[in-house]
């Protein structure tokens, strides 16, 4: 209760705090806007407030509250103060004006409070256009996401997959649903921390826990900060008035920016000085930065703090877009069975019986990729993508863009315009059957990645980590809904964040028959291991589990059928390759052809 009561004086004191600092500020920028020249011929807007201009017009999900607004006010809309702090909705522009306008849009704003978080904008994501943005997204291109950097982690996405898979398979039943939201999260935050840190982070006390600590941290904050959309404090809101910044202090967003800030670069320095002591290199990502930081030939001087700024980027960037897109994608497929089934009929017809999906399959999988572009138009994960500042005065479909005009670009509103897509918000893969549009910035209606100079540069692996553990799941699990629920009941509602967030976890049971097999895969794994089976034995399949003595009834045909579906061979070598998934995989063919296996004890 005291609790409660101080959080409550403490809150009150905040906004009493505010409200005594809004008079003598309102006095300030009203005198300064009076003095600000205005551009010839804005993009119109809804009426603006004193100071905050349009802000109060954005809401808590800004991609949805932008889009109706140029939906009433036209191709392009919505800024605040010219100048200081503007946005121009770009949801229908003319792709000739877009074309025209983008090397003027290529820049970032300086946001004070990403400036520490970037040090000093040194990473990729941030900074500024120029010499140096250029060789550091050069060195991130070609030397931290090569193809065959990205193609050398193969191993660990497929260790890490297969992790995903054996936790499902333990933790859940057909009674209890599987958190699919936290299953992909942790498999996506597993990988890009391997790829980022090598081995040095498996085993170690921040190895899962503590770093997860500082993802939730990181996304708590961005969530707290997201209703400025781009300008994310009270002095990146007014930046030229600095007396604002005590805003921030007030409020509690710069202690607890600042605290987020030092976990992080504590936890960083303490994995760089591992890599920096070691004789051995791994080849992580964090290994290639010190071999530059260390080639004095190189043109950028790395530095700690380089090294830093980039892992910064690549947690940003790496962890959260992916997740969310496979678990959009998984929700929609469980919105939609017939689409589901469909997908894993292509996907078990092509991967045949190897008992998990290889990331060489996923060429061949065309009806999941097309699943995860349409996933891609409803749920671009940076719906507003990353905001962009003007350069030099430039029109958009007629109307001024000045200099330092903060531009967000709704990519979301695009995916979903009516006069580029038919039923725009019905999730339906078959639409891009045939149809050459693709999500690599060339083609305006869709820009889940941006485009042009400040595309996403790690596309492919992006693109990679969502196929691959969406087909796994897919391919080694039957879903269905918890028992209880309908199809409607699936929680479709956006939660705050930068990203475009799911709000609540998506929860899917296993199939009751699906998870039979999955501990049937577990107990013959066992039962191999403890009877330590020569992988040269002469067992068929039905003489094998005897031996073994997993104790499943056979009615005297079914063990014929069961001869004629499977030769000898074929048993053999699941048996010889300890392929339980194979011999799964025979009980479930029985299964579906309606034989009634059960299992003694
Ligand atoms: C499905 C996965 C991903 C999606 C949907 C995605 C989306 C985006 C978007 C929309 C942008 C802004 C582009 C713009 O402003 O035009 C961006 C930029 C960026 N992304 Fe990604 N991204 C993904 C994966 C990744 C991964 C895995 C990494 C790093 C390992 C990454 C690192 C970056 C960086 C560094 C930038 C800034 C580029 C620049 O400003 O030059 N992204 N991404």
């Amino acid at each position: 209760m005291a609790i409660i009561i101080s959080t409550l004086i403490s809150q009150w004191l905040h906004l009493i705090s505010l409200l005594v600092l809004a008079i003598p500020l309102l006095f300030l920028l009203l005198l300064k806007q009076s003095k600000t020249q205005q551009p010839n011929h804005l993009p119109p807007g809804p009426p603006k407030l004193p100071i905050i201009g349009n802000l109060h017009h954005f809401g808590h999900l800004p991609h949805r509250s932008l889009s109706k607004l140029s939906n009433i006010y036209g191709l392009s809309c919505s800024y605040t103060r010219p100048r200081a702090f503007a946005s121009s909705l770009l949801s229908r522009y003319r792709k000739r004006d877009l074309e025209n306008t983008r090397p003027q849009l290529r820049t970032r704003p300086s946001l004070l409070t990403l400036k520490r978080l970037s040090y000093n904008f040194l990473d990729v994501a941030l900074a500024p256009y120029n010499e140096y943005w250029r060789e550091m997204r050069r060195i991130f291109v070609q030397e931290l996401l090569s193809p065959k950097m990205v193609h050398s982690f193969g191993a660990v996405r497929a260790e890490e997959v297969a992790n995903m898979v054996n936790s499902i398979t333990k933790t859940c039943s057909s009674m209890w649903p599987v958190d699919l939201t936290e299953e992909i999260f942790s498999l996506i935050n597993r990988v890009i921390c391997r790829i980022a840190f090598g081995k040095s982070y498996q085993g170690r006390n921040f190895d899962g826990g503590k770093f997860s600590e500082f993802v939730h941290k990181f996304m708590a904050l961005s969530g707290s900060v997201r209703f400025l959309i781009g300008s994310f404090s009270a002095s990146d809101l007014f930046p030229s008035l600095s007396i604002v910044g005590v805003v921030d202090v007030i409020t509690g967003l710069r202690g607890r920016l600042e605290r987020c800030f030092r976990d992080l670069d504590k936890f960083y320095q303490e994995i760089i000085d591992e890599h920096l002591e070691r004789a051995e290199q791994d080849e992580d990502i964090i290994d290639v930065l010190v071999g530059i930081m260390r080639d004095e030939s190189s043109a950028i001087h790395n530095t700690l703090n380089h090294i830093k700024a980039i892992l910064m980027d690549i947690f940003f960037g790496g962890l959260e877009s992916s997740s969310l897109t496979t678990v959009w994608a998984m929700t929609e497929l469980a919105r939609k069975p017939e689409l589901m089934k469909k997908a894993q009929e292509e996907i078990r017809t092509s991967v045949g019986k190897k008992g998990m999906v290889e990331e060489g399959d996923l060429e061949q999988l065309h009806y999941l990729k097309i699943v995860v572009k349409e996933t891609l138009r409803l749920y671009t994960t940076a719906p507003l993508l990353i905001p962009r500042e003007c350069m030099k005065h430039c029109k958009v479909n007629g109307y001024d863009i000045s200099p330092k005009t903060r531009v967000m670009v709704n990519v979301w509103a695009i995916g979903r315009n009516p006069e580029y897509w038919d039923n725009p918000d019905m999730f339906f893969p078959e639409r891009f059957e045939g149809s050459s549009i693709d999500y690599k910035g060339q083609h305006f209606e869709l820009l889940p990645f941006g485009a042009g100079r400040r595309i996403c540069p790690a596309m492919t692996m992006g693109i990679l980590h969502v196929e691959l553990a969406l087909a796994n799941l897919l391919y080694c699990f039957d879903w269905k809904l918890p028992s209880g629920m309908q199809i409607e009941d699936i929680d479709m509602e956006e939660g705050t964040g930068i990203s475009l967030h799911k709000k609540s976890p998506l929860l899917l049971a296993l199939d009751a028959y699906a998870h039979e097999v999955e501990k049937l895969k577990e107990q013959v794994r066992n039962i191999i291991k403890e009877t330590e089976l020569e992988p040269s034995s002469q067992l068929n399949l039905v003489d094998a589990l005897q031996r073994l003595g997993v104790s499943y009834h056979f009615e005297m045909e079914i063990e014929e059928a069961m001869k004629q579906m499977f030769d000898h061979e074929m048993i053999q070598s699941f048996l010889r390759n300890n392929d339980l998934y194979g011999v799964a995989l025979c009980f479930r063919l029985l299964r579906q052809q309606g034989y009634n296996i059960s299992s003694g004890n």
